[in-house]
């Protein structure tokens, strides 16, 4: 079977193979260039690794966008990393563009402006990484993992280079199933809805239920519905606990247009 995830060198790499350390199973590594990619090749079979949160830059919206268009593709499970950035280049002094995933580039964003550097979007590290070495431009630096710079032969300009020590990114296993080795304690819920009807207190509706149960939310955050300007959905975490699942769904729907399940998963550390 397959695994897919970003290419060799990303963080998501990284978090790939923490994973199938817990995976029951046989599963090769697959490349995929961009998190559209990774979730098209899921919906035809396999398991992908995705990021979903930053401890400093928030949601990766494109991750919470295609849960909720991939209707076929759960959340399996979920783990954070530390992440350390690199300089990634040939001579500080001569860098004018800086290249990187949007959420790279958003966490370096001070170290950038110091520098006074323009940037660019691409749609990882290792791919920054990879048009850096590959022009042989001495204009251009990326911003990415050691292992992305030992794998294209780069030199790493400076280390370290996030703006905030504590910047940790959670990943997402995407697919139908999964069987693991061992098990964490922690398990939690994610579900995706909108409001039935825009008036005060829809949302305290929706929190009451939750309070109601003691259940403890640890996420929740709204998106654009995409259908008018000032019309949500929310996205909500929760903890998994021994309260019966579906009548909590149950319970929600009274005051919902749609609500999905995006997963009841495992989270490792
Ligand atoms: O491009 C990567 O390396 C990714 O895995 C996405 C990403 C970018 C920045 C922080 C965490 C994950």
């Amino acid at each position: 079977m397959n695994i897919y995830t970003l290419p060799k060198g990303t963080y998501s790499e990284k978090a790939t193979k923490k994973f199938l350390e817990y995976i029951d199973g046989d599963y090769n590594i697959k490349y995929c260039n961009s998190i559209y990619d990774i979730f098209e090749s899921v919906s035809n079979g396999g398991l992908g690794v995705v990021p979903i949160e930053n401890s400093i830059e928030g949601s990766v919206s494109l991750t919470q966008d295609l849960l909720l268009q991939f209707k076929n593709i759960k959340i399996l499970g979920e783990l954070s990393l530390d992440i350390h950035h690199n300089l990634i280049g040939y001579d500080k002094d001569k860098i004018k563009i800086i290249i990187s995933h949007p959420q790279a580039l958003a966490q370096c964003r001070n170290y950038i402006k110091r520098h006074g550097w323009e940037v660019k979007a691409v749609e990882s590290t290792a791919k920054a990484v990879k048009i850096v070495a590959e022009s042989k431009d001495e204009n251009l630096g990326a911003i990415g993992s050691k292992e992305s710079a030992e794998y294209y032969n780069l030199k790493i300009l400076d280390k370290n280079i996030e703006d905030y020590k504590n910047n940790k990114t959670r990943f997402i296993l995407i697919g139908k199933n999964v069987k693991f080795k061992t098990l964490p304690k922690k398990y939690k819920v994610s579900i995706v809805f909108e409001l039935k009807e825009d008036k005060p207190g829809a949302l305290y509706h929706i929190l009451k239920e939750f309070a109601e149960r003691n259940i403890n939310l640890t996420r929740i955050e709204s998106r654009p519905s995409k259908k008018r300007l000032g019309t949500y959905i929310f996205y909500i975490d929760f903890e998994d606990s021994k309260e019966d699942l579906e009548e909590i769904i149950k319970s929600l729907k009274k005051h919902t247009t749609f609500i999905n399940i995006l997963g009841r998963y495992p989270v490792f550390d």
